[in-house]
C-alpha cells in the first residue's frame, strides 16, 4: 500500500543563547498540543527554502535570507495516514522579532531540555543532531 507523501520544510531557529524555538500545535489540528519546529508543507511550485522563508514570515513575523538557512538533517517518518519527509534547517540570523502571529504558544528551549517537550514522533530522532550541534545545555 502506498501512503501519501507529505513534504514539509522545518527550521530550528537558534538564538544567541543557543536556545531553539519550538511552537505548540494549536487545538483542533491533528497532533494538537505537541511541540514542533516552525515550518509547513511545501506547496506546488515552491522550493522548500521558499516555503520556509514564507512560513517563518507568516507564523513568526521574521524575515530570513536564504543563505542564513543551513541544512542540518531530515526526518522520514511513517504516520498512520501519510509518510512525512521533512528536511530540517538551522537558522541563527533573521530580521525582526519573533512573535506568535497564529496564536501558537512559543518556547525558547535549551537543547538539553528539548525532551521535556512532547513532540511528534517524526521529530524525536532529530534531537541528537541539535544537541550534537549546540551542546547539551539545560539552563
Ligand atoms: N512544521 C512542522 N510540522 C511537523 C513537524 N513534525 C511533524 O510531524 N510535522 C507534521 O508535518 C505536517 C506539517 O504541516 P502543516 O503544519 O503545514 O500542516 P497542518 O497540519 O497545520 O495543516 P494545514 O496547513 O493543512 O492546516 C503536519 O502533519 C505536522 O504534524 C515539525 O517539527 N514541524
Amino acid at each position: 500500500m502506498s501512503l501519501k507523501l507529505v513534504f514539509v520544510a522545518a527550521c530550528a531557529l537558534v538564538d544567541p543563547d543557543g536556545r531553539v524555538l519550538l511552537a505548540q500545535r494549536p487545538e483542533g489540528k491533528p497532533m494538537a498540543g505537541l511541540w514542533e519546529f516552525p515550518g509547513g508543507k511545501v506547496e506546488p511550485g515552491e522550493r522548500p527554502e521558499e516555503t520556509l522563508i514564507r512560513e517563518l514570515r507568516e507564523e513568526l513575523g521574521i524575515r530570513v535570507e536564504e543563505p542564513c538557512l543551513a541544512p542540518l538533517t531530515f526526518a522520514s517518518h511513517r504516520y498512520e495516514t501519510f509518510q512525512l519527509f521533512m528536511p530540517l534547517w538551522v537558522c541563527r540570523r533573521w530580521e525582526g522579532t519573533v512573535q506568535s502571529l497564529e496564536g501558537q504558544q512559543l518556547a525558547w528551549v535549551k537543547p538539553g531540555r528539548l525532551r521535556d517537550y512532547p513532540m511528534p514522533a517524526a521529530d524525536e530522532p532529530l534531537i541528537p543532531f541539535l544537541t550534537e550541534l549546540l551542546g547539551e545545555a539545560r539552563d
